[in-house]
């Protein structure tokens, strides 16, 4: 009976199309906060958009489930429903995220459902981002117009409704940088040429012009950050370096707020000029996360096909509050929700998943792991090794069910595999150690900033990227900064307090004493030190305080995605 899956494609087809023309109109909005240095709201409106995709699902999948009644786990009409569907996408340009939103509505209206491929779209949609010729993606700068002019035409095409600072400056520093990084390595030719995405990449204080220009038989990759600071409009610097371009683009940072009319083309265009980055993390980083999650599980489920190795309890330490394990030859970790957790810790299973939760919705300052959430998650059950499945019946076995041949989790999150810090202090030199236990303090002291405490700062919370980045992530203790109280130690007066066995002052549940830090955050002789001399501010109360302060006054403190000495003004404020 088609015309009754009609109507319901149509409705689903409806709630795409709302969803897409909302998030359009939210992205929008990120130019006239950056024009107005509207910082509190840029960052409103991101978590707005954050918010949407579920938000939209709940409200549709409830009026959906209605119409569909007591068909909703009937097969003949889901099939149905996707060829109605299938017909009112088949022109789109955003395509694939149309059917990802189609994915998602039968997952939550169909019950049980995890991943059919005969219902749903598992294997289908883009599987290249092309980039077509002659489209509106990019701005082109020939190469016989000259450095000088080429720059002055970007500065021009690119309008932020707000004057520059100073204009001539950025100029100069962009053409001194350019002949510094390319002209003493390359000649243009006549094939020169530049181009830019049409599209500004905004994310909280920043706008990010991204590039590439062909030279020397090649295109070379740049990004150009402009910000808006109280003086004007400037350019900050000019990024060439792929792995600082990669880190721009990391899992630990918050998603752009970039227009992209066809999203695959800005895709295409990103994994041209981003090294090492995978499609589904560049759908993530244009903030079609969802779409990302889609494409992440074609991967997972390719890899699989291609891989023989078994799933096995991720190396380190275990969580007492999350199982976790990988797949030696995938770069991702599993993390399922204890179903017990032994004394210290006394949270729910849902406060836990409002930490994740919280995690995904804030800013995560380049310091924090992005993760994806699944329900009824299936593996192969002969790909998991003996031990770990002790392990699972051991600690979630509530969320396990074996269904013929596969292990069915019930949920569990997906994060990137890093490397246990603490594993990594075990093993490396001084100086390895020397530089990591650095980026250890500094990745607390920028979670600060954004408001983040991290509860538990032992380093087997950290993981290390690729780049030896340091990144935390063991959400489960994590507080809002503003929520702490960070204490001097009270000084004893007397003998029995000088001895006493347990702290003789009483301690509220949310007082930090950092004085305490020095004794248990780096084990190692060599390192220990070295780590205290070189972040002493994490050791003053005074220090954590003034955060407190700057967060509570309303001051957004841009945690920059470079190392601030390439910045061409250094001490320039936004
Ligand atoms: N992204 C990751 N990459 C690699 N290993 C990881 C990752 N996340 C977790 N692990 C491993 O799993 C262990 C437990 O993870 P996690 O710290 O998230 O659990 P937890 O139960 O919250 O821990 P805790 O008991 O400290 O609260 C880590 O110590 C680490 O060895």
């Amino acid at each position: 009976m088609p015309h009754r899956a009609i109507p319901l494609a149509e409705k689903i087809y409806n709630g795409f199309l709302s969803y897409i023309h909302t998030f359009d109109t939210l992205t929008r909005l990120a130019p006239v906060y950056f024009k107005g240095r509207d910082w509190v709201s840029m960052q409103l409106n991101h978590r707005q958009r954050l918010r949407l995709y579920k938000d939209l699902l709940f409200q549709l999948v409830r009026e959906f489930s209605e119409m569909l009644g007591s068909d909703a786990a009937n097969r003949m009409i889901w099939l149905k429903i996707r060829n109605e569907y299938q017909k009112l996408i088949s022109d789109r340009n955003d395509i694939e995220l149309a059917e990802t939103f189609f994915n998602s509505i039968i997952r939550k209206a169909f019950p049980g459902m995890s991943a059919d491929p005969e219902l749903m779209y598992l294997m289908e949609g883009y599987s290249e981002c092309t980039i077509y010729e002659n489209s509106h993606l990019v701005n082109s700068y020939p190469g016989f117009l000259g450095l000088e002019k080429i720059i002055r035409s970007i500065l021009d095409d690119y309008e932020f409704g707000a004057p520059f600072m100073d204009r001539e400056a950025d100029v100069e520093f962009l053409i001194n940088s350019v002949k510094e990084v390319i002209l003493t390595r390359y000649q243009p030719g006549p094939e020169t040429t530049t181009e830019l995405l049409k599209s500004v990449f905004y994310r909280n204080k920043a706008a990010y012009l991204i590039g590439r220009t062909y030279i020397g038989n090649k295109w070379m990759p740049f990004i150009i950050p402009i910000l808006h600071g109280p003086k004007g409009i400037f350019v900050d610097t000019l990024i060439f370096d792929p792995n600082m371009m990669s880190t721009l683009f990391s899992f630990t940072r918050s998603y752009f707020m970039v227009e992209a009319k066809v999203p695959s083309q800005i895709v295409g265009f990103l994994s041209s000029v981003i090294p090492h980055k995978k499609t589904h993390e560049l759908y993530n980083a244009i903030g079609f996360n969802k779409h990302g999650k889609t494409l992440f599980y074609r991967d997972f489920l390719l890899h699989l096909q291609q891989s023989t190795d078994q799933f096995v309890i991720a190396p380190g330490i275990k969580g007492m509050v999350m199982t976790v394990f990988t797949l030696p030859s995938l770069n991702v970790v599993f993390k399922l929700i204890k179903d017990h957790f032994e004394p210290p810790k006394s949270m729910t299973r849902q406060e836990v998943r409002d930490k994740y939760k919280l995690v995904s919705l804030h800013d995560r300052v380049g310091r924090m792991a992005d993760t994806h959430e699944f329900e009824y998650f299936r593996i192969p059950i002969d790909r998991v090794h003996p031990e770990l499945i002790k392990e699972l019946r051991n600690t979630v076995n509530s969320l396990l069910q074996i269904q013929g041949d596969e292990l069915i989790i019930k949920h569990l999150y997906t994060e990137r595999k890093m490397e246990p810090l603490n594993i990594y202090l075990e093993n490396c030199s001084t100086e390895e150690g020397k530089f990591v236990v650095e980026d250890y303090g500094r990745s607390i002291l920028q979670l600060a900033q954004a408001n983040i405490f991290p509860g538990d700062m032992m380093t087997k919370n950290f993981g290390l990227t690729r780049q030896k980045r340091v990144i935390f992530y063991d959400y489960d203790e994590i507080e809002f900064l503003t929520d702490m109280n960070f204490r001097i130690k009270p000084k004893p007066e007397n003998y029995e307090q000088i001895y006493a066995s347990e702290p003789w002052y009483e301690i509220a549940k949310n007082d930090v004493f950092p004085e305490d830090f020095k004794r248990w955050m780096i084990g190692r002789a060599d390192l220990k030190d070295h780590f205290i001399t070189y972040h002493q501010d994490l050791f003053d109360p005074k220090h954590w305080s003034k955060i407190q302060q700057k967060i509570q006054q309303g001051e957004l403190i841009h945690a920059f995605p470079y190392p601030e000495e390439i910045r061409f003004r250094p001490f320039e404020k936004v």
